[in-house]
């Protein structure tokens, strides 16, 4: 199997392509004045995004999401005037799914600064699912220590409550913070969201559906984003990641990873190599790649990082 850009007929009537020069130019509807410093600022939340990925890609995508964000709000009017309650705006949620390492959260977090130079939207909240993995006792004990990133690695109805919570309005609702350092869920530390007018829900299985449960985190969702690549140009993703790490987060004695800091490089890439295909390979083809048409929004990066197409879907 692989993950070609090739698309089945029924995919081609659900969704729009356009080429990344087509989609470029719909910044033109984008009535937001940047200068270059504050373009040059959205860059330097992920110093790897670049100023044409963010012009190019970004700015036409914060556009198309300020016109859902005001539609959803008059349907929301629409709802509350009809209750006779005062009209309240829930929180905006866009989910972002994707492989591991294909660039989600560097994704997020340019998008999340984008969105928040909008006057209309200024409160901006990221959370990534991996706070909702089981800590690693839970892990450990269930044998699923080699099954991280898989649907039975996470507690989905803590992840479920949280969304349900964040959208009926609580002043202060709080997510589980997992550490990539100690490769663990961090005791006592919470990353609390109060009533944001957008929260960015990024993670691998935010588009999958929930064994058993009645609802899917995509209920949630009002927008939702794929990042899409070649499996093969996101292994190499992974596996640079992983050499970067060893140079730097694997160093320090609290890192789950410390014991592989001094390995030479060739062994460090197939030890890289055997966790990619061992576990994020298989968790990609199983479970994450088949939820890319569940969004509303496809990007596909080339081996460059750079979106080559994007994909709306017609509604
Ligand atoms: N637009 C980009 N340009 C260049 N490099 C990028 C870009 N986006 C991501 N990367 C690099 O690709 C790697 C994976 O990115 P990132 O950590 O954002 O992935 P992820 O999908 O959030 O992964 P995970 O699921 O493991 O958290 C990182 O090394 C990151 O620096
Ligand atoms: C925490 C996840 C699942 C997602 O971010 C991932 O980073 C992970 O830890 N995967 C398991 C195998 C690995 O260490 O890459």
């Amino acid at each position: 199997m692989n993950t070609s850009a090739a698309l089945d007929p029924g995919e081609l009537t659900a969704y729009r392509r356009f080429s990344r020069s087509e989609w470029a130019a719909l910044r033109a509807s984008t009535p937001l004045s940047l200068s270059a410093d504050d373009i040059e600022g959205l860059r330097g939340v992920a110093e790897q995004f670049s100023l044409t990925e963010v012009a190019d890609i970004m700015l036409p995508l914060s556009r198309l999401l300020n016109l859902q964000v005001a539609a959803a709000r008059g349907l929301g009017v629409v709802q509350d005037t009809f209750l006779g309650r005062p009209v309240v705006a829930p929180p905006y949620i866009i989910g972002i799914a994707g492989s591991v390492a294909v660039g989600k959260s560097t994704f997020a977090r340019v998008l999340r600064a984008a969105l928040s130079r909008w006057p209309d939207h200024p409160r901006v909240e990221l959370i990534t699912t991996d706070g909702f993995l089981h800590p690693t006792t839970v892990l450990e004990s269930r044998g699923l220590m080699q099954r991280k990133g898989f649907p039975e690695s996470y507690d989905l109805r803590r992840m479920i409550a949280f969304l349900s919570a964040v959208k009926a309005g609580e002043a202060e609702v709080s997510a589980p913070v997992y550490s990539h350092l100690t490769y663990d869920i961090v005791p006592d530390r919470a990353q609390v969201v109060r009533r944001p007018d957008i929260l960015i829900f990024e993670g691998l299985n935010v588009l999958q559906p929930s064994a058993g449960a009645p609802l899917l985190a995509s209920d949630f969702f009002d927008f939702s984003v794929y990042v899409d690549a070649e499996e093969d140009d996101i292994a190499e993703w992974y596996r640079q990641r992983f050499l970067l790490l060893q140079r730097t987060a694997f160093q320090r004695p609290e890192s789950y990873f410390h014991h592989f800091r001094d390995l030479p490089e060739g062994e460090a890439r197939a030890m890289a190599s055997k966790i990619w295909d061992a576990i994020n390979l298989p968790n990609l083809r199983e479970n994450i790649l088949p939820t890319r048409e569940r969004a509303r929004l496809v990007l596909r990066k080339g081996a460059d990082h750079r979106v080559q197409e994007v994909r709306l879907r017609r509604m």
